[in-house]
């Protein structure tokens, strides 16, 4: 590879390029702005830092700016993109396009909408989506792109997502364990996250809630930007794509963005980024300028040489136009005659094809396809990246935490729930006092009362979690395909945060109703009633989950999940005499944890009870007189010896609900 000399220029001239905003001692850092009751610190004053912090600054000190990113050069010939249409046809979405980024180069890929800019980005980054067919050469530093790219290269998408309920400190903390290679000691991830925070002003606002909060103190659009273009930035890639990044920015946070970039460039990054009408400041920032129309590259090169190529085909940009503006006007199809448009983009992309751009553009590709191809093995093998990722129980740990951190804020998922949950206990328990008695009409309550506590932990458990699934998945899958974790440690983590809630809730429900309504008073009866109501529960979020993974929308698995809490409740035990179910349905009980935990909490409740009266009174004339609780078990069909097998088969569904779930759940994210 012989591009060092160049970039070295390349590097000089644009720090010297670089706006006032710029701070040009690190090349990437600019001022923060003030913002209110949020501690502003400006950097370039030195002004007194918290110890942590003072100490972050001397440990900088005495270890410099950080190591220059690798220098990635990327380069693609005759890529074509295809889409499979579902009535089995091709689309052709980007049509034989060759390029190449050096480093220290800042890329601005534009074109009207619907040219192909983000499918060819999403092409050289390697992180096409599910059902793209990609044609071409592809190389980065001479390798052909593939799962590395991952780690190599940052890619900043149009819309930033977060877990909204962490501040930037945690965001970026958690983030920089999960993306960094594993042997980084923590003090240098620490420095890390320090300095970005630093350099992208958002060191002010370290322990600022990313969003969730209405009405209060959360990012600006512009600072959720920058905490994305931080995060990317963690692992310090040589290589950079920024999907539209100042979509949604006013035009000073869009400028202090693309400086951002300017500067990261400087550093030695290659940035490629899609951008829409960016102001002729704006544009000045960049070194070259791609432009696509109808899939094909129209022009690259240099701003200057854009227009001076649109003027030798006849179009004379206005004075008082935006040259980008007017190239993409030029480029973009006409309403209305939408034949005559694709004729000129033709005409634009077949002339730019034989100019002499072109073919400079095409000698400088081949030269770095002719010198991949005789490079020989070893130096390959050198290139190939060492990294090495968290180890599985790290993912899982700060994926725990993460989870954790947002149970722990969403005030709908803890204090309100309890409290709704106390607050149904007590009401349930009061009905039952004074009923629950050794008597014919005592068996009713005490049953109902069972009844309570298993449907509570049910059927409002088992529909609160089917949001959650939908809700997460953009996030998961975006975090899937940069590589952070797999499907598993992600649902593994997520069932273990929700576990000690899990625990909690039917614990506090289960003792409320026991002992108001006075059920049975033994260690024993309610220690394991306890136990088999925590079963209960979740197995209900087990199933609640395999219904939210597998029908990916919440009204879709409410609609599925209704018919089937249904069935639940007629194989109970305690509607229907289980031995008379149909045979056609009666399958259902052998899934229905509502029958096993009413059968396990009903022996509970009569095994070894001898001692029912059997006063015979207005209400129970003519039916039979229970005395022993076995014959109260054989009412329902219960058998007294299948405690165990009860409290296994609540065991059983309950991991075979989440293997369910991991499955369906992995299954969607596959085809994204
Ligand atoms: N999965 C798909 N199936 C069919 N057509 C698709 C698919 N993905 C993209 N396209 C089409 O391919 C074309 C290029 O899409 P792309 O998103 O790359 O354009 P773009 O230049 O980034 O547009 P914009 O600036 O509006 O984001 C568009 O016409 C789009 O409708």
């Amino acid at each position: 590879m012989s591009y060092t000399s160049i970039n070295d220029k390349r590097v000089v001239k644009n720090i010297s390029s670089l706006p006032s905003s710029l701070n040009s001692s690190d090349g990437l850092s600019f001022k923060e702005e003030p913002r209110g009751p949020v501690e502003t610190i400006y950097f370039n004053k030195k002004r007194p830092l918290p110890k942590e912090d003072l100490f972050f600054e001397e440990f900088e000190d005495i270890m410099g700016t950080p190591q220059p990113s690798r220098p990635c050069t990327l380069v693609w010939r005759d890529v074509s993109v295809h889409v499979k249409l579902k009535d089995g046809k091709l689309k052709r979405l980007v049509n034989n396009v060759s390029g190449i980024a050096k480093p220290g180069t800042l890329i601005a890929l534009m074109g009207p909408s619907g040219a192909g800019k983000t499918t060819l980005m999403s092409a050289l980054a390697y992180r096409n989506p599910v059902g793209t067919i990609v044609d071409g050469e592809i190389a980065m530093n001479g390798l052909p792109v593939g799962d590395f790219m991952h780690r190599e290269s940052g890619f900043m998408h149009q819309d930033e997502l977060f877990v909204e309920n962490l501040t930037v400190i945690e965001h970026l903390s958690i983030m920089a364990r999960l993306r960094m290679d594993r042997r980084t000691s923590s003090l240098v991830r620490r420095r890390r996250v320090n300095q970005l925070m630093r350099q992208l002003g958002l060191y002010g606002s370290r322990y600022t809630r990313i969003g969730g909060l209405e009405g209060r103190n959360t990012l600006s659009g512009g600072e959720r930007k920058r905490l994305a273009f931080a995060t990317e930035l963690l692992t310090d890639p040589g290589l950079l794509f920024c999907d539209e990044p100042t979509t949604g920015l006013d035009s000073s946070s869009a400028q202090k963005l693309v400086s951002l970039l300017r500067a990261s460039a400087a550093q030695g990054k290659t940035v490629i980024c899609t951008i829409h009408q960016p102001s002729s400041e704006l544009m000045a920032l960049f070194d070259k300028l791609v432009l696509l129309a109808e899939g094909r590259v129209a022009f690259a090169g240099n701003a200057s040489g854009a227009l001076s190529f649109f003027e030798s085909l006849g179009y004379h940009c206005p004075i008082t136009y935006n040259p980008t503006d007017y190239f993409i006007k030029v480029l973009a199809l006409t309403p209305g005659s939408e034949g005559a448009s694709r004729q000129a983009i033709k005409s634009v992309c077949d002339r730019f094809a034989v100019s002499d751009a072109a073919k400079e553009l095409d000698m400088e590709i081949h030269l770095e396809f002719h010198l991949m191809d005789h490079e020989n093995e070893e130096s390959r093998r050198i290139k190939q990246d060492s990294f090495k990722a968290p180890f599985f129980f790290t993912k899982i740990m700060w994926l725990v935490y993460r989870f954790m951190l947002v149970i722990l804020r969403d005030p709908r998922v803890q204090t309100l729930r309890i409290v709704q949950k106390l607050a149904i206990a007590l009401t349930a328990g009061m009905c039952f006092i004074g009923t629950v008695r050794l008597t014919q009409a005592g068996i009713q309550d005490v049953q109902g009362a069972l009844f309570i506590i298993i449907a509570e932990n049910t059927f409002s458990p088992m529909y609160s979690v089917l949001h959650i699934f939908p809700e997460e998945f953009p996030l998961l899958t975006r975090e899937l395909k940069a590589g952070l974790y797999s499907t598993p440690i992600y649902y593994i983590a997520r069932m273990i945060a929700q576990f000690p809630g899990l625990v909690i809730e039917p614990t506090l429900f289960t003792f409320v109703v026991y002992f108001i309504a006075g059920l049975r008073a033994t260690v024993f009866a309610f220690s394991f009633t306890v136990v088999v109501s925590i079963a209960v529960l979740n197995v209900a979020i087990a199933c609640g989950s395999f219904f939210s993974c597998a029908f990916g929308s919440m009204p879709l698995a409410i609609s599925y999940l209704v018919p089937f809490d249904f069935s639940l409740m007629l194989t109970s035990g305690l509607f229907l005499k289980l031995s008379s179910i149909p045979k056609y349905i009666s399958w259902i009980r052998h899934l229905s944890w509502v029958m096993y935990s009413n059968e396990a909490m009903s022996i509970l409740q009569w095994d070894g009870v001898d001692n029912i009266t059997c006063v015979v009174s207005d209400n129970n004339v003519g039916t039979p007189c229970l005395s022993t609780g076995e014959e109260v078990l054989g009412k329902y069909d219960f058998q007294s010896n299948r405690f165990w097998i009860d409290v296994m088969a609540l065991v059983i569904l309950c991991f075979a609900f989440h293997l369910l779930a991991l499955v369906a759940l992995r299954y969607r994210t596959r085809r994204k």
